[in-house]
C-alpha cells in the first residue's frame, strides 16, 4: 500500500520509522530542508514539498500538522484523496470533511511510542476505510476500532496524552529516590525496569490484583501507598483524563 503522510514532525518521522517496513511511504512537508535530514535518517521514504497546489488525488493521505495548522495546509491541497487519514487531536471528521476533499475519512489516535514501533493507536470513521487504517497502523503497534469520536477523544486521552502523564510519575519516582540519596543514574535505571516488569504483569493481571499483591500488612508500601492517597494521586489522574478529553471536546467547537 502507498501512503502519504503530509507533516514531518514528532509524529510524521515516528510513524514513517515504522511504516516503511511494509509500505511505500512518501513524505510531503513545507521544509526540504528538513525533509532531506529525516530522508538521511529514513532512507526508505520519498520526500517533497508541499507545493500551493498539492494534488492528492487518488492518494491514501495520513495527515499529522497541528490542529491549528489544518486550515493553512489544507488550502494548499487540490484533488481528492482516496482515504484522508487524520492524527490531530480533537478535530472532528465532519470539520476534516470540510478542509480537505476526500472519498472517505478516518480519525485515529496514535502515540509517541510508534517510533519504537509500539503504538497503542485507535481509530475510526467511515467504515469503508476501517481495513487500510487498521492495516497501516498495525505496523507501528496494535491498532483498535472504536465505535465514535467520542470514544476516540477519551482514549486520546490514556493513549495519546498518557506516555506524558506516565513519563511524570517516572520521573517523580526518581526524584523521590534521589532525595532519600540514590544516585539519579541507578534511580533512572530502576525507574525503567520497574515500568518494564510491571506492564508485562498489567497486560493478564487486573491492577487492584497488582497493588494488593505487593502490599503487606503494617509494610513499606502501605507506608508509600498511604502519602499517594494523601497528594490525591488517584483523584489527580481522574482530573488529568478528563481535562484531556474536554480539551479535545474543545478543539472540536472551533
Ligand atoms: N506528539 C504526540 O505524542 C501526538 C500528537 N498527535 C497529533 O499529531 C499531530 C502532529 O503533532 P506532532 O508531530 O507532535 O507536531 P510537530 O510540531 O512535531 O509537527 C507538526 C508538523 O506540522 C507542520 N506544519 C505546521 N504548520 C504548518 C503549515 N502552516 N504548513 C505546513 N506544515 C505545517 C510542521 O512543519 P515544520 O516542521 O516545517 O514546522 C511539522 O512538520 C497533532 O495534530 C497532534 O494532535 C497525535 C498523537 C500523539
Ligand atoms: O497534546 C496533544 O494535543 C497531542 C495529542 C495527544 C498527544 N499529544
Amino acid at each position: 500500500m502507498k501512503l502519504t503522510l503530509i507533516g514531518n514532525g514528532i509524529m510524521a518521522q515516528s510513524l514513517a520509522i515504522g511504516l516503511v517496513k511494509n509500505h511505500e511511504v512518501e513524505m510531503i512537508g513545507r521544509d526540504i530542508n528538513k525533509l532531506k535530514l529525516i530522508h538521511e535518517k529514513i532512507p526508505q521514504l520519498t520526500i517533497k514539498e508541499l507545493s500551493d497546489k498539492e494534488d492528492i488525488t487518488g492518494k491514501n493521505v495520513i495527515f499529522c500538522v497541528k490542529p491549528y495548522a489544518l486550515e493553512s495546509v489544507s488550502v494548499r491541497l487540490t484533488g481528492v484523496a482516496d482515504v484522508l487519514i487524520s492524527i490531530l487531536a480533537g478535530t472532528k471528521l465532519d470539520y476534516l470533511k470540510k478542509q480537505i476533499k476526500a472519498k472517505s475519512y478516518i480519525r485515529t489516535m496514535p502515540n509517541v511510542a510508534a517510533s519504537v514501533q509500539n503504538s497503542m493507536t485507535t481509530v475510526t470513521g467511515d467504515i469503508e476505510s476501517k481495513a487500510i487504517a487498521l492495516e497501516a497502523f498495525s505496523s507501528i503497534g496494535e491498532a483498535i476500532w472504536v465505535n465514535n469520536e467520542t470514544q476516540l477523544d477519551i482514549a486520546s486521552a490514556i493513549t495519546g496524552s498518557g506516555p506524558a502523564f506516565l513519563a511524570l510519575v517516572a520521573e517523580a519516582i526518581a526524584d523521590g529516590a534521589v532525595k532519600v540519596g540514590l544516585e539519579r543514574h541507578l534511580a533512572q535505571h530502576l525507574v525503567q525496569g520497574l515500568f518494564s516488569g510491571t506492564a508485562s504483569i498489567l497486560k493478564h493481571t487486573h491492577p487492584a490484583v497488582i497493588k494488593d499483591s505487593v502490599m503487606s500488612p503494617a509494610g513499606t508500601t502501605a507506608a508509600g501507598y498511604a502519602k499517594l492517597e494523601e497528594g490525591s494521586v488517584r483523584d489527580a489522574f481522574i482530573k488529568a483524563i478528563e481535562g484531556s478529553f474536554t480539551k479535545s471536546q474543545k478543539i472540536a467547537e472551533k
